[in-house]
């Protein structure tokens, strides 16, 4: 990748996306799962690009949704609602009513309230919601506690027997139609036991379900495949459809999954510009044009992520990468080993392109990246850099 001509051309901080890296990413993905029919609903919230989302639905791609603005997303980036799932646990009215009209492949409800907000307002739209339940099936997948979802302290699905009675539920409701069942334990999951163990458990509720006549046509594990950030063991894609699909035999249903991470995370790249170096009696930090606001992970989860100092020659000693935000918890790595820099050097900070820009905000006044696509050797703008302009005009119209 030809970052310093990228950070050139497009300035920085900037966003850079391998769109082939996406493609093989995809392809390993639905290959693994060749043995079943499958749709992969790619979660949106990782990286909602439109241009993202575009090189996905083009590969065959849906999406998993958690609010009505990614459902729009969607479907304006070209992605087909019968290939569209909408998930979350605080669903307006208003997002719910919309989704119905759009007509997107299920709801995924999270909670038994909620359940009857979709029943109420499809009776009164004269619609049939199609629906999943999201199963908490309390089991541990070993990542971050904040990104932890699937355990019964989590604000996340419902409990295995609430969950049958809502199906029971539903299936006598006129306005409800339960095609599927869905579990997400959390994001960053590097071992294959706690999918393996979720995935049985809630295959052998199916099995319970149709036993009463219930049957669901779409078995939704949901997302979570970590990638090396480091030196991290992770899962092969294969290994994991494997285990997953070994839970499901003698049950006809098309296997969903909503990978996010997996799918975007090591194709994206986030390029700063040295500012400064400084010490302040003897701590060494290097000042680059990006900041927290730009990419929030180191700062809200101590995340890793491996910084490269471009054409970076001599001595190396500890630093500290830090942006311009007025926050301690401003950094991109800390004590890391790096060449002394000089003032407009580029950083490259890699696995950016899941969780960097959607999680970016305008603290302190500052205006969001560029990105970028990089596909065949070729570059293009995918996202304009945010002007202070853009950044007041809510504000402006209300003075
Ligand atoms: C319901 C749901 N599906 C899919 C994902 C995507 O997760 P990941 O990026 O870890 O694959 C998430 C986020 O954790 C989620 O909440
Ligand atoms: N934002 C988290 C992942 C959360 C997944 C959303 N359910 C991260 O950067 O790792």
């Amino acid at each position: 990748m030809q970052f310093e001509a990228l950070a050139q051309q497009y300035k920085t901080p900037l966003y850079v996306y391998d769109f082939d890296g996406i493609t093989s990413q995809y392809e390993a993905l639905k290959n693994a799962f060749k043995a079943r029919k499958s749709l992969i609903c790619y979660a949106v919230k990782a990286n909602s690009n439109l241009s993202v989302i575009r090189h996905l639905a083009q590969l065959g791609s849906g999406c998993d949704c958690v609010s009505i603005g990614e459902v729009k997303r969607a479907l304006k980036a070209g992605v087909p609602p019968y290939k569209i799932i909408f998930s979350g646990v605080g669903k307006r009215d208003e997002e719910i009513k919309e989704a119905l009209e759009c007509g997107i492949l299920m709801l995924n409800l999270e909670s038994e309230a909620e359940m009857y907000r979709v029943e109420t307002i499809a009776t009164s739209l004269g619609e049939v919601a199609r629906i999943s339940i999201r199963v908490n099936p309390n089991i541990d997948p070993k990542t971050h506690p904040y990104i932890s979802t699937g355990l019964h302290e989590n604000k996340f699905g419902v409990d295995l027997d609430t969950a049958k009675r809502l199906y029971i539920h539903a299936k006598h409701s006129a306005a409800l139609d339960p095609v599927g069942i869905h579990f997400h334990i959390g994001s960053q999951i590097t071992e294959l036991e706690p999918f393996y163990e979720a995935a049985k458990v809630v295959s052998d509720l199916v099995r319970n379900l149709k036993a009463l006549d219930i049957e669901l046509k779409f078995f939704d594990v949901g997302g979570g495949l970590g990638i090396k950030y480091s030196e991290e063991e992770t899962i092969n894609p294969y290994n994991y459809a494997q285990v997953i699909l070994n839970t499901l035999k003698g049950l006809d249903v098309t296997l969903v999954c909503e990978p996010g991470r997996f799918l975007v995370g090591n194709c994206g790249y986030f390029l700063t510009r040295v500012l400064y170096e400084k010490t302040n009696a003897g701590k060494r930090f290097v000042v680059v044009d990006g900041a927290m606001n730009d990419l929030i992970r180191p700062s809200l989860y101590q995340a890793y992520h491996h910084v490269e100092l471009l054409d970076g020659k001599g001595e190396e000693t500890p630093a500290d990468i830090v942006g311009p935000v007025c926050e301690s918890g401003d950094f991109f790595a800390k004590n890391i080993m790096l060449p002394l820099t000089q003032h407009n050097d580029v950083l490259v900070i890699h696995s950016a392109g899941a969780y960097g820009f959607t999680m970016s905000s305008n603290y302190n006044t500052r205006g969001r990246a560029a990105e970028v696509a990089v596909e065949a050797g070729q570059s293009r703008l995918i996202r304009v850099r945010e002007d202070f302009e853009t950044m007041i005009a809510l504000e402006e119209a209300c003075l």
